[in-house]
C-alpha cells in the first residue's frame, strides 16, 4: 500500500506549567491522504492546535516539548530534518493558517511585499513572477480592486480581509498540505462560504491535502472526508465523515453530535467539563462525563480501539468484546 502524505503516529506533546505537566496531546495518530481532507473536532482544551503545531513542531520549546511519536511527511520523518529543513518545508509544501493570525502578518510590511517575500523564499521566480502570483491570490481569496490594495499595510484591511490574506500567504506556494487551523471562524457567512469553496476548488486542482480544525460541525459535514474526534489530548473515534455523522459510535461523538449547531454558530457545551489537564482521569478520560460509563472505563488507559463497522473506529470499552451490542447506548438512540 502506498504511504499517505501525512502519518501521524503516538505523537505526544506536553507543556511545562506552573501546575504541573500537561499533556496536551497524549498518544495521537492519524493520517491524511493526498487531497483528502481530515477534520479534527472537539472541545476547546482537547489538544486540537498542539496537535497541528506539533506536525512542523511549531511547539515554543520550553514550555512546550514533543516527547514521543512519529510525523512522517510524504516518506519523510520530519524529526530527522534539520530546523534550515523543516523550514523549507513550513510556507512550502506545507501551508498553515494559525488559529491565532497576530503575528502571521508584518505590520511593516505591504501584504504584497510579504506575498512576494514568501514565494520567493521557496520558489526561484522573479519579483515581477511573484508579484503578478500574488496578484492572482489575493483575487482568488476574495479580495476586491486587488491592484490597489495589494500595496496596502495589514492595520488597513479588516479583521476578515486580513484573514483572507492570512489564507493567500498559507496558499502561496502550492502545498501539497495545508493546515488549516480555525481558518474561517472570524469570517461572516458569506465569506466563510467562498474561502472554503475556494479551498475545495485548490483541491480539485492540485490535489492538495488539508488538516482542518473547526468548532462548527455543520463545516465538517461539507468538507471533511473523514474526522478525528479529539478529547482531552486522546482520539476518541476517527471515521469517514458520513459513518461518524450516520453512526456516531464514541459517546462523546454522540454528546457532540447531540448538540449540533446551525451553521456558523460554536458547539453548545456538554455536561459537565474537561478534566484537569495536568491529571486527567484514569481509564478513558471521558468517562467522569459519560452516561454510559461502567466500571471497566475507570482503569488503565485510553481503551483500545474498536472497529466499529468500514473505516471506522472508537475507543470505548463499550464495543470491546465483552460488549458487543451495547444496550446502554442502543437505549440512548433517539
Ligand atoms: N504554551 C502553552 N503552555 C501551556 N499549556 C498549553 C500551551 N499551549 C497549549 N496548552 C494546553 O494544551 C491543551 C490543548 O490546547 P489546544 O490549544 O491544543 O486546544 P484546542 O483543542 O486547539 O482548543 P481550542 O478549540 O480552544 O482552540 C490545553 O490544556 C492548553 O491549555
Ligand atoms: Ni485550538
Amino acid at each position: 500500500m502506498r504511504e499517505p502524505l501525512l502519518s501521524v503516529r503516538d505523537l505526544h506533546t506536553q507543556f511545562d506549567t506552573d501546575d504541573g505537566t500537561v499533556k496536551a496531546v497524549d498518544g495521537v495518530s492519524f493520517d491524511v491522504e493526498p487531497g483528502e481532507t481530515v477534520c479534527l473536532v472537539g472541545e476547546s482544551g482537547s489538544g486540537k492546535t498542539v496537535a497541528c503545531e506539533s506536525i512542523t513542531k511549531l511547539i515554543p520549546t520550553p514550555p512546550g516539548e514533543i516527547t514521543g511519536g512519529e510525523v512522517r511527511f510524504d516518506g519523510e520523518d520530519l524529526a530527522d530534518l534539520s530546523s534550515k529543513q523543516l523550514r523549507q518545508y513550513r510556507g512550502g509544501r506545507i501551508g498553515h493558517v494559525f488559529q491565532n493570525p497576530q503575528g502571521a502578518l508584518d505590520p511593516v510590511y505591504t501584504v504584497g511585499e510579504q506575498l512576494v517575500e514568501a514565494i520567493r523564499l521557496h520558489r526561484d521566480v522573479s519579483k515581477k513572477a511573484a508579484r503578478k502570483r500574488a496578484v492572482e491570490l489575493l483575487d482568488r481569496v476574495g479580495i476586491g480592486d486587488v491592484s490597489e490594495r495589494i500595496d496596502d499595510y495589514p492595520h488597513q484591511f479588516s479583521g476578515g480581509m486580513k484573514q483572507r490574506v492570512v489564507i493567500a500567504m498559507a496558499l502561496a506556494c502550492d502545498p501539497d498540505l495545508l493546515i488549516a487551523d480555525e481558518p474561517t471562524t472570524a469570517l461572516d457567512v458569506t465569506i466563510q462560504a467562498q474561502v472554503l469553496r475556494l479551498l475545495n476548488e485548490l483541491q480539485e486542482e492540485r490535489g492538495m491535502a488539508m488538516v482542518f480544525v473547526t468548532h462548527d460541525l455543520g463545516v465538517v459535514a461539507e468538507i471533511a472526508d473523514r474526522v478525528v474526534v479529539m478529547y482531552a489530548g486522546k482520539v476518541m473515534e476517527t471515521g469517514d465523515v458520513y459513518q461518524v455523522f450516520e453512526n456516531p459510535s464514541h459517546p462523546y461523538t454522540k454528546a457532540l453530535l447531540k448538540c449540533l449547531p446551525g451553521r456558523g454558530r460554536a458547539l453548545e457545551t456538554i455536561g459537565g467539563s474537561l478534566p484537569d489537564p495536568t491529571d486527567p482521569p484514569d481509564g478513558c478520560r471521558f468517562h467522569p462525563r459519560c452516561p454510559h460509563a461502567v466500571p471497566a472505563c475507570e482503569e488503565g488507559g485510553q481503551p483500545a480501539f474498536e472497529d466499529v463497522g468500514g473505516n471506522h473506529e472508537a475507543s470505548c470499552v463499550l464495543y470491546g468484546t465483552e460488549h458487543e451490542q451495547p444496550e446502554a447506548l442502543e437505549a440512548d438512540d433517539d
